[in-house]
């Protein structure tokens, strides 16, 4: 794990190494670390494919764990909404918990819409590289169309405020590792897009 607390000196805390490393525990779990970080719009099918790959990588005896948008935000990050700065503030958390559950030599499905660069930029730093950044995409219409909490309904009646896609932004991926175009692929393809990118890389 990289130290990152800059003022950390004048906190008076100190960094305390173990003598575990990150090589002993992937060596005892017979597998690399990764954060796999699917970005899209609600909607897109971030959740539907975590669920999904999240089973097959089980099967195949992996370590995986999935981190959801909806159910961190029930616990870990209940304080936070969905201004700019409280996305920002989800992303950074999510960020941490990812990268240490990558320490302990795990996979992490994370499903976020996670709509700024720069944030998931933040989370691929501190993954220290063990990082593939799936963009899952769907243009907002199909999205809409889908609805499948009733959120975009909500949105355009302006029931929600700031939803991303109708009245926040998403910016797109620069350069993820894998595109996956749900509105093209059914499920069992995109699934399979994602499992064989993980279990090659
Ligand atoms: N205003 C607004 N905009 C977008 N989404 C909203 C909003 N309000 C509630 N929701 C619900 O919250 C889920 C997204 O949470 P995330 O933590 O992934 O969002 S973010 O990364 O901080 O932007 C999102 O889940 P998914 O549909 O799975 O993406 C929604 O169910
Ligand atoms: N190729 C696909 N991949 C994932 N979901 C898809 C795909 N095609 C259609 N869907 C449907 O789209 C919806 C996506 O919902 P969900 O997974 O909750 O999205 P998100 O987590 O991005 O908000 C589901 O109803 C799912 O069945």
């Amino acid at each position: 794990m990289q130290k990152t607390e800059e003022n950390a000196e004048d906190k008076n805390i100190v960094w305390h190494e173990g003598d575990i490393t990150y090589e002993d525990r992937c060596k005892n779990l017979d597998q690399q670390g990764k954060v796999v970080w699917l970005t899209g719009l609600s909607g897109s099918g971030k959740s539907t494919i975590a669920v999904e790959v999240e089973k097959e990588l089980l099967k195949r005896g992996k370590a995986v764990y999935r981190l959801d948008g909806d159910n961190i935000r029930h616990g870990l990050n209940s304080d936070l909404g969905f201004s700019a700065e409280d996305r920002d503030e989800n992303i950074r958390r999510i960020a941490e918990v990812a990268a240490l559950f990558r320490e302990a030599g795990m996979i992490v499905l994370a499903s976020f819409i996670s709509p700024y660069q720069e944030m998931r930029d933040f989370a691929r730093e501190r993954a220290e590289g063990d990082f593939i950044e799936i963009h899952v995409k769907a243009d907002v219409e199909t999205c809409a169309s889908r609805d499948p909490k009733g959120l975009y309904e909500k949105a355009k009646k302006g029931e929600i405020k700031n939803f991303t896609g109708v009245s926040a932004p998403y910016e797109e991926p620069e350069d993820p590792e894998l595109v996956i175009d749900t509105a093209e692929l059914s499920v069992e393809e995109s699934v399979e897009k994602v499992l064989n990118y993980i279990l090659e890389n």
